[in-house]
Formats: structure tokens, C-alpha cells, sequence
């Protein structure tokens, strides 16, 4: 096992004039055993993160190490990760065996040791009745199991993770993630694992690496992120429905901005007065939409208390512990 140390990290596609840069300088340090998801929208830069960790791309600035080794001149072979995709490839004429064989029969590895290491993943994967089995066989969260199992039997230092959920169900991505925890409970190697998804961020991260538009917006517990984001990008791509961002606040100061979650909202018989615009029933809980002078805000509030309609004049109060302030030239937390 080893730690991930990244050293103003820098990437741009191309050469001169023309040259795209999409990292603009991350520095990171992942724990020997930790598990880390970076987490951004679309284009912000993260599987080129991942890649150059992997060393599929060029690293144009800065150090990347693995352990004590800086792995930039490293071929991915000789840097000792295992990467798991979104499209997992199996070779279809192969057995689930054979498939999780294979890097290890390339590499000459005895085929005793590889029995041997394809039997323990397979049982910590409970893939061990399906060894015989061809991929079009399978399901895919099996298959999905069987891309993890290719990497396992690696024995890596490090596992990388490119979306490797985004082709499942949602039910099936669920469970994956459980077992995906299990995993990393089991062999403690150190992984760094991208998604889009913030939910799928929050449940699987000791840590995570917000990304925006090539930059770290913030690197904590996912606890760290929801509860003290460290700017108006984190606090409104982290948590769903969004915060609430007020520019015209009663008690808000020229400048800055108030972020409050619609959870931290109360109806009160008095406070700040807002219009319901509508109201969604979301099973165990309902959204109120209002608006309050310029401002558009979110109230969650529980299935079972009394609902206030479309029209309706209400009163709400922020709980005074749960307010954020931002700078809204900056966007940075206060
Ligand atoms: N080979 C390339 N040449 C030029 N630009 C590229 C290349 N690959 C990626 N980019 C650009 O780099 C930026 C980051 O891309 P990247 O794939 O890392 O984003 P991402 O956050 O993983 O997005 P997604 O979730 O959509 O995969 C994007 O603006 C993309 O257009």
C-alpha cells in the first residue's frame, strides 16, 4: 500500500498558442489506506486527474508520487495501480476465471499463486459459483464484480476508479457502493475513485476532492464539505436539493452572500415573510418553493407536519447555528 502525494499538478492538451489548459495547479495528499473520491460536473477535470495518476496522460507540470516514488516518467505497468472503468471489457470467450486470470498468466505468475488469488477474490467478491460461467452470462453488477476482481488479484498499491458505476441501475449502483466499502474495509488499499455523482461522493469518500472547471475547490471529510463548504461552487453542488443562496437576506451585509440549507429553514409563526410558490411531495418529506424579495429558496420540511399551499404567506427562520456567509465577488466562504 502506499499514499498518493500530488505536487502542483498541472495539465494542458496541446503545445503553444492553441494549448487547453484544464488543471491549473492541484495539490493533494492521499493517506497510505484511504479512500478518496474526486467529485466535479462534467468537464472539471477529474478523470485527467485520474489518468495521469494511472499515467494514461501526460503530467505538463508538477509531481505525482506513489509512496516515495515520483511515477511521472513511470509507465502505467511500473507504477503498481489497478484501474477500474465505467465500460469494464470483458473478454466475452473467456470464463469469469479466466477473466480475472488473465493480467496475472501475462505477468507469469505461477498458476498455483494464480489459483490461489483468484479463489480469495472471488470469495470476497461472492463471484465463487460463477467461475465457470462466459460474461453474457452474468449480470451487470457481476460483471461489474468481475472487473473488480481482475484488479484485486493485482495485488496493487493503489486502485483507481473512472465512474466504474455509471452503466448500473440505480438499485444495483446502490448495493455496488456497499460492496465497493466492503472492499476497501477488507484490503485497505489506498483508492481514488471519480464520480459526478455528489451523492455517490458522500457515501463512498474518508475524503473527497471537489472539483471546478480544473481547480480543488475543497479536500475533506465528506461532513467537512456539507457542513462548512468552502465556497458557493461546493456549498451548491454538495446536497440535494441545493443550498439556498441568498443575495437579499433581511439581515445580510453588501457584498456577501447567505447560504442556507433548506433543512436549516423552520416554518415559524413569524420571521421572514415569503410567498409558496409550489409545493412537491417527496415521499417522507416535502420541498416548498418560495420566493422572498428577489430571492428563490427551498424549504424541506417533514411528510406529516401541516402543509402550506400554492398563494400562501408564511414565515420562516434559518437556525441561527446553520448559516454560511459568502463572498459574492470571490465566492469564498467568510
Ligand atoms: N485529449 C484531449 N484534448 C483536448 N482537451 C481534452 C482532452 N481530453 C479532455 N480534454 C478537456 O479537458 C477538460 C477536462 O476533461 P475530463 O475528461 O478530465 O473531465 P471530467 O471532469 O472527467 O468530465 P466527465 O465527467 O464529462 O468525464 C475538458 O474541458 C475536456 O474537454
Amino acid at each position: 500500500m502506499a499514499s498518493i502525494t500530488l505536487r502542483n499538478i498541472i495539465k494542458r492538451y496541446g503545445h503553444g498558442p492553441k494549448a487547453n489548459p484544464v488543471i491549473h495547479g492541484v495539490n493533494a495528499e492521499i493517506h497510505d489506506g484511504e479512500f478518496v473520491v474526486i467529485v466535479g460536473p462534467s468537464g472539471c477535470g477529474k478523470s485527467t486527474l485520474l489518468r495521469m495518476v494511472a499515467g494514461l496522460e501526460e503530467i505538463t507540470g508538477g509531481t505525482i508520487s506513489i509512496g516515495e516514488r515520483v511515477v511521472n516518467n513511470l509507465e502505467p505497468a511500473q507504477r503498481d495501480i489497478a484501474m477500474v472503468f465505467q465500460n469494464y471489457a470483458l473478454y466475452p470467450h473467456m470464463s469469469v476465471f479466466d477473466n480475472m486470470a488473465y493480467g496475472l498468466k501475462i505477468a507469469s505468475v505461477p498458476r498455483d499463486e494464480i489459483k490461489t488469488r483468484v479463489d480469495k477474490a472471488a470469495k470476497i467478491l461472492e463471484l465463487g459459483h460463477l467461475l465457470e460461467r462466459k460474461p453474457r452470462e452474468l449480470s451487470g453488477g457481476q460483471r461489474q464484480r468481475v472487473a473488480m476482481g481482475r484488479a484485486i488479484v493485482r495485488q496493487p498499491q493503489v486502485f483507481l476508479f473512472d465512474e466504474p458505476l455509471s452503466n448500473l441501475d440505480a438499485k444495483l449502483r446502490a448495493q455496488t457502493r456497499i460492496e465497493i466499502q466492503k472492499l476497501h474495509r477488507e484490503l485497505g488499499i489506498t483508492s481514488l475513485f471519480v464520480t459526478h455523482d455528489q451523492v455517490e461522493a458522500m457515501t463512498l469518500a474518508q475524503r473527497m476532492i471537489v472539483m471546478n472547471a480544473g481547480n480543488m475547490e475543497q479536500f475533506g471529510t465528506p461532513e467537512e464539505v456539507y457542513h462548512t463548504p468552502a465556497s458557493i461552487f461546493v456549498a451548491s453542488f454538495i446536497g440535494s436539493p441545493p443550498m439556498n443562496l441568498l443575495r437579499h437576506a433581511p439581515n445580510s451585509k453588501p457584498g456577501t452572500i447567505l447560504g442556507i440549507r433548506p433543512e436549516h429553514l423552520d416554518i415559524t409563526a413569524t420571521g421572514w415573510e415569503v410567498r409558496v410558490d409550489t409545493v412537491e411531495l417527496l415521499g417522507a418529506e416535502r420541498l416548498v418553493y418560495a420566493t422572498m424579495g428577489g430571492d428563490h429558496l427551498i424549504v424541506r420540511i417533514d411528510e406529516g407536519s401541516a402543509s402550506p399551499q400554492a398563494g400562501d404567506t408564511i414565515h420562516i427562520t434559518p437556525r441561527a447555528d446553520r448559516l454560511h456567509w459568502f463572498d459574492a465577488q470571490s465566492g469564498k466562504r467568510l
